[in-house]
């Protein structure tokens, strides 16, 4: 099987965020740009980090009108991710068009609900309900408009995984046993979200913040 463990390369340097990657290479299986990376960086920078030779994920988190959404994931094509992400709070239409503009062999995932919220923040963005309940009606509506998955928490992945059995499965806000939660609320550690189905495992600051990245990497490698 190969590594599922995406690093997050979120630091605002080019030079710092490839010499990272390069660190870390053979503990990893591909590699997360972000906003702060890609509109830093642009394609010139995604075509740079590319050199490390592991699959790219732009994590762009896509989310307008769908004719504008649609022409975006068209631009996003020079890069030619592996993976791209758009908000499933987009709708249906939004979903559908950016997976036809979409290239052939990029999968499409949709952010259901961010890991860094709880349910609390849910009721103050007037959604009534379970994190769960929210996840798998806007997991169901990225399955009905032909997306490849979703990204949802750890704490979700194995609810999503039993109604759609063949989708693709981006899990970040994992934390390794004892690491510091930062920004996150719904948090597993990566040995669970993998038990439980996810396809790729999103792993940012228990590597790039840690005194020995590659050692974190590394570790975390060891317990999958
Ligand atoms: O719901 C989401 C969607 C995306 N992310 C992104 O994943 C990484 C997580 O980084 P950590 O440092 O491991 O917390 C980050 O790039 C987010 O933009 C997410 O956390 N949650």
């Amino acid at each position: 099987m190969s590594n599922p463990i995406y690093l997050a390369l979120d630091l605002p340097r080019l030079d710092a965020a490839r010499a990272l990657a390069e660190k870390v290479k053979s503990h990893i299986g591909g590699i997360k740009l972000g906003m702060e990376f890609f509109y830093a960086h642009g394609h010139h920078g995604v075509h740079d980090i590319a050199k490390v030779g592991l699959p790219i994920f732009l994590d762009l988190k896509l989310h307008d009108i769908p004719n504008t959404v649609a022409a975006a994931m068209q631009a996003i094509h020079l890069s030619e991710p592996a993976i791209v992400t758009v908000h499933a709070s987009g709708g249906r239409h939004m979903m559908e068009d950016a997976k036809a503009a979409a290239a052939e062999g990029t999968k499409v995932v949709a952010v259901t609900m961010l890991t860094s919220l709880d349910e609390r923040d849910l009721v103050r963005t007037g959604v009534d309900g379970s994190a769960h309940d929210q996840v798998m009606r806007l997991a169901d509506l990225a399955h009905d408009a032909g997306l490849d998955g979703v990204v949802c928490s750890g704490q979700e992945v194995g609810a999503v995984r039993k109604q759609w059995k063949d989708g693709f499965f981006v899990v970040p806000g994992l934390r390794p046993a004892g690491s510091s939660v930062g920004d996150q609320k719904r948090v597993v550690t990566p040995r669970k979200a993998r038990d439980d189905g996810a396809s790729v495992l999103v792993i940012g600051r228990p590597i790039s913040r840690a005194d020995d990245p590659v050692q974190a990497a590394r570790d975390i490698e060891a317990t999958l």
